[in-house]
């Protein structure tokens, strides 16, 4: 695994390599990336819930924002290293769970366990990998040999609470320092794109590999993983009391449920409406954003995802109170473009457009970053 070759392409591309450096943005990923993919499998990644009115809002609702800047008070060097409950970032963009990495890429989660210990960035693995977080992990660790890579796994609770230990003890042994506990999904959204692709399996031979052997281990379906209506915040309490790993919740959306979450005890937040994948026509994350921070971010780190595709995005989510941001798309659009390269490559974009916007913002780092410096759009001004 250590020796097999750093770039991969999908075998589909029929584009010349094209050198990675003249895609420049995002967005110009998220472009190569439709021309290469499957359409049935571009649409199972860019689509979203119903209308996908929450789709589109996520990144309308960064570009309602405008940056405020402070001039003269800037440093030539920034500081964009984070530390979220003990695992250290050296940016605040993480990547957030992602399914089925294999069908954009061979190496699938290897590549983004690769690139996202040579970004220096947690990776938070979702339990719906296509390759197991042991592997994922030691990937990890081969290509980060100066640190132990951060790396934090998403799960659902299961129906069973045996097969939701047997994921945490898997998580744990392979080395993540904390659970991200998806809670937006008593049932599973429903893209209609998958609906009229007749997008219900996963290819033969892919499978989600961290389910293997556990008590409802079925034949390889794409909805294979378990949700379960009727969970309750009791069930967190006992996840919580089996693990001493940090427990954040990912999903949350009512202010009010937040409180609860911190009274209960979680460890923290990611506010995230699953990138439109779930519910639609809630809000954009960034509108939620603030009342997240007066409810909750005195007390537990709140991170933020949804839409995020610039560093200006960066910028206004920390200002208004998150503490990193993840990506979701744009990172699985980097691996279709070009594997663990491609992946590294959309990090990498971010970081500097990161620095960059510290450095217009006069800001000295991260810390610097405050709600004075966001403003709405006036209404009517998109
Ligand atoms: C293809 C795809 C698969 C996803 N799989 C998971 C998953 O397994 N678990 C999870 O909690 N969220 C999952 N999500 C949601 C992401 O974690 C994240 O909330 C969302 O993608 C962020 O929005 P963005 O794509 O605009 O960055 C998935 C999203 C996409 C696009
Ligand atoms: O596609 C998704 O958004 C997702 O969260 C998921 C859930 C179950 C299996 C695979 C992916």
């Amino acid at each position: 695994m250590v020796s097999a070759p750093r770039r991969t392409t999908t075998p589909r591309t029929e584009e010349p390599p094209g050198a990675l450096e003249d895609l420049l943005t995002v967005r110009e990923f998220e472009a190569r990336a439709r021309r290469i993919l499957d359409p049935v499998h571009y649409d199972y990644i860019a689509g979203g819930a119903r209308d996908e009115v929450t789709v589109r809002a996520n990144e309308a609702g960064f570009a309602r924002l405008s940056l405020l800047p402070r001039v003269l008070g800037g440093t030539a060097e920034r500081d964009s290293a984070v530390s979220i409950l003990g695992t250290r970032a050296s940016m605040p963009v993480l990547v957030s769970p992602t399914a089925f990495h294999r069908l954009v890429c061979a190496e699938g989660e290897i590549a983004t366990g690769r690139a996202a210990a040579r970004a220096d960035t947690i990776l938070i693995a979702s339990m719906a990998s296509t390759v197991a977080i042991r592997e994922v992990a030691a990937a990890a660790r081969a290509a980060a040999t100066d640190r132990d890579p951060a790396l934090w796994f998403q799960l659902y609770l299961q129906p069973d609470p045996q097969d939701t230990l047997a994921l945490v003890r898997r998580a744990a042994a392979a080395g993540c320092t904390a659970l991200v506990v998806t809670v937006d999904s008593p049932v599973l959204g429903v893209n209609e794109r998958n609906v009229r692709n007749r997008f219900h399996d996963l290819p033969p031979g892919l499978a989600c590999e961290n389910l293997r052997n556990l008590r409802g281990d079925e034949p390889d379906t794409v909805r294979r993983i378990g949700m379960s209506p009727e969970l309750n915040w009791d069930d967190v309490d006992r996840l919580r009391a089996h693990t001493k790993l940090p427990v954040l919740l990912k999903g949350v959306l009512h202010p009010e449920d937040a409180r609860i979450a911190v009274d209960r005890g979680v460890d923290g937040l990611l506010l995230s409406n699953h990138g439109g994948r779930q519910l639609d026509t809630v809000p954009a994350t960034i509108e939620l954003l603030p009342e997240f921070a007066a409810v909750a971010g005195r007390k537990v780190p709140v991170l933020l995802d949804g839409g995020v595709r610039r560093g200006t995005d960066v910028v206004k989510a920390l200002a208004l109170g998150a503490t990193a941001v993840g990506i979701g798309r744009p990172l699985v659009w980097g691996l279709a473009v070009a594997g663990e390269e491609g992946a590294l490559r959309v990090l990498e974009l971010l970081r500097a457009e990161l620095d960059h916007t510290l450095a217009l913002c006069g800001a000295r780092g991260v810390k610097d970053l405050t709600p004075d410096l966001v403003r709405s759009a006036q209404a009517g001004a998109r």
